[in-house]
């Protein structure tokens, strides 16, 4: 016992030489300011202060005092932990140059903001270096640093990004913000929805509200068995809901899989299509599913062709609503489907919906676990992609392209305990955004379903009779 009272210190000071300097002289500050005013109370009240006002503050106001509490602490940690072995790090890490003297140089650390999960290293490179570089040289630096050492799956998101020109960001974890599971987002009133910006998710970044751009587009949505793809399909859902009941979003559904995702919430769907199992064969049951698509496929190649010269941009509206197709196991109707005619029909169909449905407000949303070419050839259609959990590399790279893979996302370091953990990559915008998707209960899909049903179709005009007015009965009676 007495030996470790004796070591402890002794291991302070070799692990932690800066901070023990620093409180010594912390401590040494208090006392001679207390001998100085020899007042007590007066010393207490100026080093408590300072640390209860900005305590208050950040319970008053946690979004004001972010900021200032990131660059706080980012200056403790910046001086405890990055700056005084950054010069050492750096050159070990391959940053370093020889100047024209042939002195060694090394990038500059501007600053450290510490926010919630993660550092942010800003620093300004050496003429000649990209960010490219960085990317390549931030987990030998993580390592270095012994960043996250009790979390070694924290390194696979260690990132370094390119804020503005000559300077990087690297962004080394701490935490991960996304551990929390995400509930469903509250919906606005049907007439403030924003079809361009739905909230579906939360940013690991800022953990806030990730807004998906859904109309105008199409998503590939690729995850292991168990990643959660229920979970962005009903987010995506739940955040179209509020337009179904007033017929402004029209939803389509096809289930390959018996209706075990989506017949739950079959209210909400304008045509659901799944395999009932009833007496008819497999083809013809198939079939139903692809009619689906068929049918969307004239919808889009009519619209397209009526608003051909006229109208430059398409806006839903309770005539002409926004459809929005839903399909679970994507795979299953490209790839796996025993009926080589259908699935010939099916993808021909798909390809015209998916080149031509975007213009003029029909969207798929196709989900499955094996994002390869051979499965949906059409993959590089879908200007906007999410990949959740996936079993290698490969695959990672595959939904996400090389680019998105080297800009940090990889879906195969997602731990299988954080289901709706993904990455969204948009077209335009190669680096992947690392979001965690909210998540439904079977029963928050029923409540959607009861409170947001789809509207009765009009009845047939056949069926519509006139009825005639007073002087036409008298005209009869007579
Ligand atoms: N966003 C989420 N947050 C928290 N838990 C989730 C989330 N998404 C899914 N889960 C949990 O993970 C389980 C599996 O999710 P889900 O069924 O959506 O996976 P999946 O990818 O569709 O799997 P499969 O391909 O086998 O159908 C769910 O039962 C749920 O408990």
């Amino acid at each position: 016992m007495a030996l470790l009272l004796i070591a402890w210190p002794l291991v302070l000071v070799w692990k932690f030489p800066i901070l023990v300097a620093a409180l010594v002289v912390a401590a040494g500050a208090v006392y001679a300011a207390s001998y100085l005013v020899a007042d007590w109370t007066l010393v207490a009240a100026a080093t408590v202060a300072p640390v209860v006002l900005l305590a208050a503050w950040r319970t008053a106001h946690r979004s004001s005092f972010a900021p200032v509490g990131a660059w706080l602490l980012g200056c403790v940690r910046c001086g405890l932990l990055y700056r005084w072995r950054w010069r050492h790090h750096a050159i070990a890490c391959g940053l370093g140059m020889r100047d024209k003297d042939g002195e060694v140089i090394t990038p500059r650390l501007v600053r450290v903001l510490s926010k919630p999960g993660r550092d942010e290293l800003k620093v300004r490179m050496l003429p000649g270096q990209t960010p490219d570089l960085y990317l390549t040289r931030v987990v030998p630096l993580a390592h270095a640093f012994r960043i996250a050492s009790s979390h070694p799956e924290y390194i696979d998101r260690v990132t370094a990004t390119c804020t503005k020109s000559g300077m990087v960001t690297i962004t080394f974890p701490r935490a991960d913000p996304l551990r929390h599971y995400v509930p469903p987002f509250r919906h606005p009133p049907a007439e403030r929805l924003d079809l361009s910006a739905l909230p579906v998710a939360r940013l690991d970044s800022t953990m806030d509200a990730y807004r998906l751009p859904l109309l105008y587009t199409h998503v590939l949505v690729a995850g292991a068995t168990g990643s959660g793809k229920g979970s962005v399909l009903w987010s995506i859902v739940n955040a179209l809901a509020p337009g179904i009941p007033v017929g402004l979003v029209r939803l389509y559904g096809i289930d390959p899989k018996g209706g075990m995702e989506l017949a739950l919430g079959r209210s909400l769907f304008h045509r659901l299509a799944y395999d009932t199992g009833d007496d008819r064969t497999g083809e013809e049951r198939a079939a139903d599913l692809v009619r689906v698509m068929e049918d969307l496929a004239d919808v889009s190649a009519a619209r397209a062709a009526r608003y051909a010269g006229k109208l430059r941009k398409f806006a839903p509206s309770p005539d002409e609503p926004y459809i929005v197709l839903v399909i679970d196991e994507l795979a299953y109707l490209t790839k796996y489907m025993p009926f080589p005619a259908l699935k010939k029909t099916f993808s021909q169909a798909m390809a015209t919906v998916l080149t031509q449905g975007r213009a003029v407000g029909v969207t798929i949303v196709g989900l499955l676990q094996d994002p390869r070419k051979e499965t949906v050839p059409e993959r590089s259609l879908f200007p906007v992609k999410i990949g959740l959990r996936l079993d290698s590399a490969s695959e990672s790279r595959m939904i996400l392209g090389d680019a998105g893979y080297e800009r940090g996302g990889h879906c195969e370091a997602i731990p299988t305990g954080l289901p709706g953990v993904g990455y969204v990559l948009i077209d335009g915008d190669p680096t992947p955004r690392r979001v965690r998707f909210s998540y439904l209960s079977d029963d928050d899909v029923r409540a959607l379903a009861w409170t947001n049903p789809t509207p009765p179709p009009a009845p047939p005009a056949a069926a519509l009779v006139a009825v005639p007015d007073n002087d036409d009965r008298a005209a009869v009676a007579a």
